[in-house]
């Protein structure tokens, strides 16, 4: 009998009354799936996320978060269960959600042409939803331009809230600080990384305020088309190897901005927590500002050449060890992605299998990328075994490897999955080229790798 595992589930397959229609796409922890509720296909269809770890503890949380902010921009919880498969039949839960019909918000920025009153409005929806998020003591801890859904009437929706937790909930990570995505660390988070990085003790406690910084540099990138540079400590240049620091660029000087709008996004990129304000202070301010900008709000916000859009890389959780110092982020001409070997920039790293590090050239390279996902990339917990995204664009075809991918599947493929030049792929349903997001074009479909089957476990943690 075929084995199916939670990145392969074939349309039609059943979930309890859940029935899957395609495969939409996969982060570290969780694959997607459109689906509808059985016997009611032409019923609004869901979003159907599946752990891809056996038992992952995230998806309670991401389930007890969604359950409690109940917001207009946050897709609502419908239902939720476990699904048993792969070969050792173990638990895989998984999370059924409104189904969000939306771009990805740089994806959505490179397809339009957008003013300033429009990004105004759309940052004021996320931070309304983040404000409902805080409100109810939560933490979303990975806010970022993936994480934003912005549908074709201009909704955002803030979604994974998987990286989440609430005040008084257990840690599920014993790294320093909690999964995240580098380029959106707070100045703070960093710093403590820093202060303890050889110390096995504390944990960074995250705030609001961390969430609020990572909607600033959204902002701030969404506007530019770069990140800011990693938010640093000037009291430790020298100390920690870091020769150099860039200043921060206002954002109004790489393109042309309304006063208020630049004024939001400094704020919120301030260095001390409190000078950035509450996300529900920051939403009114910016409807503000939408509400009342002169006729300059309406000029197109011009990005020229911006960095592509692409997925950000996992959010991953540096260890106490980690080798490299925090260093500032690269511009985005800097030419990061040339040090990727076409392997490591190219490839979907495969759950379990392989980890950036030891690929390629030093990790300290590849983890301090600015451009689209490289950050952190190399810096996981070991527990969790990853996906690492190739820092490829969206929008661009890669085309098929002539060889499998580095802890690729070999065939046999099970029959969900297609043999192509010695490896196998899954469909991405609905998708023709240009594919981006690290799927590959192979005859005007596209393609993502599948994972070889996992090793048994060493570890029964998530
Ligand atoms: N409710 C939804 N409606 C439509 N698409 C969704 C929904 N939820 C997630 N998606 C899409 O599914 C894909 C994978 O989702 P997601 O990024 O949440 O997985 P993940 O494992 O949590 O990722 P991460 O690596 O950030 O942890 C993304 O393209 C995302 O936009």
């Amino acid at each position: 009998m075929d084995t199916l595992f939670p990145e392969g589930l074939p349309p039609g397959t059943l979930l309890d009354s859940w029935q899957i229609d395609g495969f939409v796409g996969y982060g570290t922890y969780g694959v997607v799936y459109r689906a509808h509720r059985r016997g009611q296909a032409a019923s609004q269809p869901v979003a159907l996320k599946l752990a891809r770890h056996p038992n992952d503890l995230r998806f309670g949380r991401e389930a007890e978060l969604l359950t409690r902010i109940q917001h207009p921009g946050v897709p609502r919880l419908l239902a939720r269960g476990v699904w048993r498969g792969g070969p050792r039949r173990d638990t895989y839960p998984y999370l059924v959600m409104e189904w969000v019909d939306g771009l990805k918000l740089y994806e959505w920025a490179q397809r339009h042409v957008f003013t300033s009153r429009e990004v105004l409005r759309l940052l004021a929806q996320v931070a309304r939803a983040l404000a409902a998020t805080h409100a109810n003591q939560g933490l979303h801890r990975d806010v970022k331009g993936d994480n934003v859904l912005v549908t074709p009437s201009g909704e955002a929706f803030l979604m994974d809230f998987g990286c989440g937790t609430w005040e008084g909930a257990a840690p599920l990570t014993d790294g320093i600080l909690a999964p995240g995505t580098r380029s959106y660390r707070s100045a703070q988070a960093l710093r403590f990384h820093w202060t303890h990085r050889r110390a096995s003790a504390p944990q960074y406690q995250a705030t609001p305020a961390d969430d609020v910084y990572a909607l600033g540099v959204m902002a701030y990138r969404l506007c530019t088309g770069t990140y800011p540079p990693l938010a640093t400590d000037p009291s430790r240049m020298g100390d920690d190897g870091r020769s150099t620091q860039e200043a921060l660029v206002p954002p109004g000087k790489l393109n042309p901005l309304v006063p208020v709008l630049e004024a939001l996004i400094l704020r919120m990129l301030s260095d001390k927590p409190q000078d950035r304000g509450h996300a529900a202070e920051l939403a009114e301010a910016m409807e503000w500002g939408a509400a009342t900008a002169g006729p300059e709000a309406d000029e197109p916000v011009s990005l020229g050449q911006p960095e592509e859009p692409g997925h950000e890389g996992p959010p991953v959780v540096p260890s106490a060890d980690t080798r490299a110092p925090v260093s500032p982020a690269r511009h985005r001409d800097d030419g990061s992605l040339a040090f990727l070997p076409w392997g490591v920039g190219l490839l979907v790293l495969i759950a379990g299998s392989v980890s950036l590090e030891g690929l390629g050239p030093p990790s300290s390279e590849l983890r301090d990328g600015g451009t689209g996902g490289v950050a952190d990339a190399a810096v996981e917990d070991p527990r969790v075994s990853s996906v690492a995204h190739g820092s490829e664009p969206s929008g661009v075809s890669l085309d098929m490897p002539k060889e499998p991918l580095p802890g690729q599947r070999r065939p046999p493929c099970p029959h969900d999955q297609i043999n192509i030049r010695g490896g196998c792929w899954v469909e991405v349903a609905r998708a023709t080229p240009p594919c981006g997001e690290g799927s590959y074009d192979w005859k005007g479909a596209c393609y993502y790798p599948v994972s070889a089957p996992p090793r048994p476990s060493t570890s029964d943690k998530p």
